[in-house]
């Protein structure tokens, strides 16, 4: 991956102090590549998803910068930040359809109601939801409804998806499916992924990058690069390549929380 390029995002000594006092995160540096898969991976508590929200700019630091490099700016000199958000919620407007659910990024956007219905109606069939257009998220499982927000956040074709647990509540099965349906999309679309997950082997299942990180107060305490392969599927989810990866992901988290 394109690591030794020009980053997509550069965040340089990014603290964040919250009006109670709290640090949840302290003094991070992290360049995010384009293309890559990265994960966020640590204890409740260490500030994954206060980092990820900076990221996407639902929240600024108390120090440092988060730079969009090579992204337009408006007039106010914010970068237009090409960004897809992923919930651990699926989020969905329980009144519309799993259609207009997708299509409302491009409705905001401006795009015209017949285009942006054939790229929603796109977006839900490359997320394995073809059939679905018009059912309402009561009649979908909880996968389907997280492939509904998924296909919403991809539906712009975003150079970066932000996912903050998506899958921590969906059982094991539906997760896996769910991990490959994603691997699947990202290695097709090649955005920059980022995955805040406290699961080891969801991490490294998933991860060319994993940024392992500690508690009070949040800090980067690892960047550990997974050496296996793409395609990742079941073959490599039973391989000792796999379990090599798991072990070294887990001792170094088990040595940042005990750091
Ligand atoms: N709005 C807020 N006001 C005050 N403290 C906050 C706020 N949001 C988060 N925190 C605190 O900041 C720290 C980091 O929280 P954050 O949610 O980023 O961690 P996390 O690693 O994503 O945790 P989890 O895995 O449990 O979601 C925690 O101590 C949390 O209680």
């Amino acid at each position: 991956m394109a690591t030794g390029s020009r980053p997509l995002v550069a965040i340089r000594n990014v603290s964040k102090q919250f009006a109670n006092g709290t640090i949840a995160v302290r003094d991070v540096n992290l360049d995010l590549a384009a293309g890559e898969f990265v994960s966020l991976l640590g204890p409740s508590g260490c500030g994954k998803s206060t980092l990820l929200r900076m990221v996407a700019g639902l929240g600024d630091p108390s120090v440092g910068t988060i730079d969009w490099m090579g992204s337009a700016h408006d007039a106010w000199g914010r970068p237009a930040r090409e960004l897809g958000f992923v919930f651990q919620d699926p989020t969905l407007m329980p009144w519309a359809t799993a259609l207009d659910n997708v299509v409302l990024p491009l409705k905001l956007a401006g795009v015209n109601r017949g285009e942006a219905a054939a790229r929603g109606a796109e977006m839900l069939a490359l997320v394995g939801l073809k059939g679905f257009e018009t059912s309402y998220p009561r009649e979908l499982s909880g996968g389907m409804k997280m492939r509904v927000s998924i296909a919403r956040a991809l539906v712009t074709h975003p150079k970066i998806l932000l996912m903050d647990e998506p899958f921590a509540a969906l059982d094991e099965i539906t997760r896996h499916k769910l991990n490959d349906d994603l691997l699947r999309l990202w290695e097709a679309n090649r955005f920059t992924a980022v995955f805040v997950t406290h699961s080891v082997f969801e991490s490294v299942y998933l991860s060319q990058r994993i940024v392992v990180m500690a508690a009070r107060p949040g800090r980067v305490m690892a960047d550990l690069r997974v050496g296996a392969p793409y395609p990742r599927d079941d073959m490599f989810r039973t391989s000792a390549d796999y379990a090599h990866w798991c072990r070294i992901a887990s001792e170094t988290l088990k040595e940042a929380i005990s750091a």
